[in-house]
């Protein structure tokens, strides 16, 4: 079978088969836990999902371990930056956390239905979200849902929204790895996904997790595109000293990139201006574009497009 993963045991029964992740032969796989969890079958959605992203180009997931390292933050900047000159669509899969209508400056929008299905809320003329947060009654109201539910709206994000043709396509996930990931990984396992940016602090603590999230990209063969270091120094707007609020103690995501064999795309220092651009949905490289954190930025987002 081509599609039984290179590093599954030997008595694999099939990523597919009935038995996938629990029978004899799966002890101790490290593809156990994501063959278990997945439907047996192919999903008879995929090929529609397949069809309504054919026009999208290139399909990134943007990762972290730990919580609070920025990726939403990121996503959202990043899509700002990429919509200057492309096409792009965010699709928000942090289910119970959706923060991307707030930080991209459409909170209060709504989703429309048209006989094409959902239209995504259109942050600009080349910029689209879609995001559970439109469609709670209020901004306080928890998500508290289980695998399935949650499986189940990622699905219509992608099968029932009538996306306009994209260059990018970014998805924000919740950190570390749980059934969101498993589930955009499984209903993208057709139309293809270009590549997963993970983000992290300096920290040990955060470096940690982000093993874990390379582990997870490996086991299910999304391709890596490098890591963002994110809170990375912080850049008196006064007097320009910078100072490591986080000191990187074990040589931070450089000399982690540099043990795992991985790109790093670039450092984005603590920078009040990003915290102010996000309560105001805003880009911060139109608000601040000579600050740090805006040069850094544009780095990574030309480092981005070179690698795709
Ligand atoms: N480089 C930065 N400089 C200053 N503030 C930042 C920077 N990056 C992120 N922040 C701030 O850090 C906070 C957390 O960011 P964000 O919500 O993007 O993290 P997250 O990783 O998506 O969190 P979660 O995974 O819990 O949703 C936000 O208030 C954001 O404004």
């Amino acid at each position: 079978m081509s599609n039984i993963p290179a590093d599954a045991n030997e008595h694999c029964p099939g990523p597919e088969s009935a038995g996938a992740g629990k029978a004899a032969g799966c002890e101790g796989c490290p593809n156990q836990q994501i063959c278990s969890t997945q439907a047996s079958g192919p999903d008879p959605d995929l090929p529609l999902i397949t069809q309504r992203l054919d026009q999208t180009h290139h399909k990134l997931l943007i990762l972290s371990g730990k919580g609070g390292v920025g990726k939403s933050t990121f996503t959202a900047q990043l899509a700002f930056a990429l919509s200057q000159t492309h096409e792009v669509g965010v699709v928000d899969i942090d289910v119970c956390g959706p923060s991307l209508p707030k930080i991209m400056g459409v909170e209060r929008e709504d989703v429309h239905r048209s006989s094409n299905g959902w239209t995504p809320v259109f942050v600009s003329d080349s910029l689209s979200l879609m995001s559970i947060g439109f469609m709670l009654p209020d901004e306080d109201a928890a998500v508290i849902w289980r695998g399935p539910k949650k499986n189940g709206i990622i699905k219509q994000f992608l099968r029932d929204v009538d996306w306009p043709p994209l260059d990018f396509m970014l998805f924000d996930t919740p950190p570390g790895t749980s059934d969101e990931h498993l589930s955009v990984v499984q209903l993208l396992r057709d139309s293809g996904i270009s590549g997963a940016v993970i983000l992290t602090t300096p920290q040990e603590v955060a470096l940690q997790d982000v093993r874990k999230e390379i582990d997870f990209c490996r086991k299910a063969r999304v391709p890596i595109m490098g890591v963002v270091e994110n809170m990375s120094g912080f850049v008196c707007p006064g007097c320009r000293h910078e100072s490591a609020i986080f000191p990187p103690t074990t040589g931070g995501a450089q000399a982690l990139c540099d043990e795992l064999g991985i790109p790093l795309l670039g450092r984005i220092p603590l920078d009040p201006l990003v915290g102010r651009a996000c309560d105001f949905g805003e880009s911060f490289a139109d608000s601040a574009p000579t600050s740090p954190a805006a040069v850094a930025l544009a780095e990574i987002v030309k480092r981005i497009e070179s690698l795709v």
